[in-house]
Order: structure tokens, then sequence, then C-alpha cells
């Protein structure tokens, strides 16, 4: 196993060792967001029937042939239907029908004329009544046709496909009320530390909150996952091996933070050594170099480092990505935009640093980019306040300010081309 190894082999090595979860069928509210595992299709014609796009008068457009404003057609309007009616008469020679938005067009009628541009000539516009119409109109005018959005037995949405809302809103009028998907990965989340008490606590000397589990929570959440934080673990070989083992038997994946270097109480490799396979320790990114992943009894298990912006980099840039190669999506990688930074950076380390930033539009239109103050891997506050990560290079050339750097934009959806 080679020492450090870069951020793109990193993830293919880690998205390579999951595989797509099966799938199961949910009702069809739940699966939004979730990646569609087959065919769906429509059981009826969508929209059932030609309806009508406007409040006016359902007719034949060729009794308007030729109508001006000097010389309007006159019609009689014989019936009135609202949504949901069905018009059975016959609309003879100089008839019409006044019809309302979402009524069934009339076999007899081709075109609707909205009533703003109707007269009255006699009555008040309801059956009985003379209107007038003083230009022509086109066949199929307002007439929203049988079928516009869908056919009976048609493919509407296509198995990997990301179910959106309005998408939700397409099923159901196809009449698809339950929708198979890739299962939710079950992550395990361990936070390692003898510092750390739950956040409940008010912590006593030396020690402190455990804010990672809940950050690493939050984000497998945020990627589909259905998130289960586990008790912390102590900083002892035996307490975090049986932790581990134990979730690896229980989960779909197992997330460790914590204890991923190499001081004196830092077990999560040789933790993964002893119990599967090890298959990765330290990666070319920072925060976050030690980033450890392998492989326990068929189960990935991923040691984050206990830094928390480290943990939170390690778990986008990497873990994510595994979350949803597991759930089927397509996309994996963020948008990332193009930006001017605003101040000079020393790259004083030939890592990728991943800088925590502020993207805004300038003046002239084009982004700029100004990284937070403090870059500490030990605080998650900067990350809440900042909107993307500025990317510096590898290598230790000096970013000056009015430079164009890449910036990813963690908040926004793989699923969004930018
Ligand atoms: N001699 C060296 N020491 C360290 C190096 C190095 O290269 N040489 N790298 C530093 C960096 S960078 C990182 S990142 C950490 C990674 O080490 P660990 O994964 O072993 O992290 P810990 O020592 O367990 O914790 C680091 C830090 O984070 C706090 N922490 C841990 N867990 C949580 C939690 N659940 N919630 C909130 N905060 C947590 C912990 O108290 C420490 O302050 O190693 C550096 N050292
Ligand atoms: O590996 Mo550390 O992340 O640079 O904080």
């Amino acid at each position: 196993m080679k020492e450090m190894i870069p951020l793109e082999e990193a993830r293919a090595l880690v998205c390579g060792a999951v595989k797509k979860l099966p799938v199961e069928t949910v009702p069809l509210l739940e699966a939004v967001g979730r990646v569609v595992a087959a065919d769906q299709v429509s059981d009826i014609d969508v929209s059932p029937f030609a309806h009508s796009a406007m409040d006016g008068f359902a007719l034949r457009a060729a009794e308007l042939a030729g109508a001006t404003e000097e010389a309007p057609a006159t019609l009689r309007v014989i019936a009135e239907i609202g949504a949901g009616d069905v018009f059975k008469g016959v609309i003879g020679d100089g008839e019409c029908v006044r019809i309302m938005t979402g009524a069934c067009l009339p076999d007899d009628a081709d075109a609707v004329v909205k009533y703003e541009i109707v007269g009255v000539v006699e009555g008040d516009g309801k059956p009985g009544s003379i209107v007038s119409f003083a230009a022509p109109t086109k066949v199929g005018a307002n007439v929203r046709p049988a079928g516009e959005e869908a056919r009976a037995g048609e493919v509407v949405v296509e198995a990997g496909d990301v179910l959106t809302a309005a998408g939700v809103g397409f099923l159901a009028g196809c009449g698809v009320l339950e929708v198979p998907v890739h299962r939710r990965p079950r992550v395990a989340i361990i936070a390692t530390g003898s510092e750390l008490v739950p956040p409940t606590e008010v912590p006593g000397p030396g020690k402190i909150r455990n804010s990672n589990s809940y950050a690493m929570a939050a984000a497998a959440r945020e990627a589909g996952a259905e998130a289960h934080m586990l008790p912390i673990v102590k900083d002892t070989f035996e307490a975090l091996r049986d932790a581990v083992a134990e979730a690896a038997r229980a989960y779909d994946f197992v997330i460790t933070t914590g204890g991923a270097a190499n001081g004196d109480f830092d077990f999560i490799k040789p933790v993964v050594a002893e119990l599967g396979e090890l298959m990765m320790t330290t990666v070319n990114m920072r925060p976050g170099k030690a980033q450890t992943f392998g492989i326990v009894e068929g189960t990935p298990v991923f040691g984050l480092p206990g830094n928390p912006a480290a943990a939170y980099v390690g778990f986008q840039m990497l873990i994510r990505p595994a979350l949803r190669t597991m759930q089927g999506y397509r996309f994996m990688d963020h948008p990332v935009v193009k930006a001017r930074l605003t101040a000079n950076e020393k790259n004083k380390d030939p890592r990728r640093i991943f800088l925590r930033a502020n993207l805004t539009r300038a003046a002239d239109g084009a982004y700029e980019v100004t990284p937070a103050k403090n870059q500490s891997s030990g605080l998650f506050g900067p990350i809440q306040k900042t909107n993307c990560m500025a990317i510096m290079p590898d290598g230790t050339e000096p970013q000056l300010a009015g430079s164009v750097v890449d910036c990813i934009l963690l908040d926004v959806s793989e699923e969004v081309a930018l």
C-alpha cells in the first residue's frame, strides 16, 4: 500500500470498493431525491383527454375564418361546461360552447377563444347568448391535446433518473404510486477519543463535546444515507476493534472519526488491518491528510481524522461519492466554478489545499472568492459561515490576488451543471 495517494486515486479506490445497494420499493413521496431503479410507465394518457387551456368559448376555427373588427363572426352559446364536465351534445353551424379551463373539449370543437377577446352581442355570455369574434383563430388554439405529456404505456421516468418534486407530481399523474429505488446506505458513525463527551454534557477538565458525530450524521443524511450515531469509543485498541467489528457486521458503511494519525493513541489503522484489509491511510489533501479506508467482513470502513474540518472535507470528497455510488447516482462531483482570489494566498503546504471561502459576484459579473481568515482544521464554524471551498493547486506556488482558482460548491447538488 502506497503512503500518500492523490485525491483522485483515493476517490476511485473508495468508490470502486462499494456496490450499488439492493432495490426496495417505497411510497412515491418517499422517493423524492432518490435514484429510480427501473423505468416507470404511465397507465393512462396524460392528459387523458383534450381540454381547454383558457376560460372562453369552444368552437370550430372554420367558423371564424374571415372575421374582422368591422365584420365579426357571431355564434350562439348553446351550453356551458366546467372542469370535470363532459359535453355530450352536438355543436351545430353558428354555435359554440362556453368552456372553463381544464374542461374536456367537445368532440365538435377544435379551438378555444378566451373571454377577453370575445364580445357579447346579446345576453350575458352564458347559454342562450350571442357572442362575437373580431379575428380568426387557429385549429388547436388554447387546446391542450390528449397525451400531451405521456401516452399510456410510455416510459415517463427512466432508470437512473433522480426523482425531483416535479417528478413526483408527474408520476402521481401517471398512476405510479410506488417507486423502486436503491436502498439508503445504513451508516454507522463512531467517534473515537477519550476526551469526548456527548454534547448533552458540559465538558469537564480536558474534555470536549463530540461534535464530529453530529456533523457526519448530518452530512450522511444530506448524502441520502440513514445515519446511526453509535456510542463514543475510548482510545484503546481493543475498544475500537470491538466497536468497528460489531458495526461492520450490522451496517452498510462504517465511519469513525479521530485516531487516524500516528499518535500513541491512534488505532484505526491497526484495527482495520487486523480485522480486514487496510487499503489507504493518507491522502494528498489539506485539511484531512489522515484518511483511512479498508474493508472489514465485506463492509467499507472509513477512518476520518479527528479534526472537525479535516473530517468534514474527507467526508465530502471521499465518503459522499461512495454513498452516492451505493444509491446509484450518476453524478459524483459538486459543481466547480472559476473565481478570482481577492487576497494573496501562500501555499505553505504542497498538498492540495481546500480553503473555506466565500464566493460572491463582483461588479463586472465575474465570481470572486474570499478565504475565511481562520483556516484551522479544528473548526466547524468557518465552514458554517462560508459557501464554498477554494482549491489551491498542489505545490507551494503562492496564489496572488486576482489569480483564478477553482471553487467547489459543496451545497449545490452534483446533479447541477454550472
Ligand atoms: N506529529 C503529528 N501530529 C499530527 C499530525 C501530523 O502530521 N504529525 N497531523 C495533525 C492533523 S493535520 C490531523 S487532521 C490530526 C489527525 O489525527 P487524528 O485523526 O488522530 O485526530 P485526533 O488526534 O483524534 O483528534 C484531532 C483533534 O480533533 C479533536 N476531535 C477528535 N474527535 C472529535 C470529535 N468527535 N468531535 C470534536 N472534536 C474531535 C481532538 O480533540 C483533537 O483536538 O492529527 C494532527 N496531529
Ligand atoms: O490532516 Mo490535518 O487535516 O491537515 O488537519
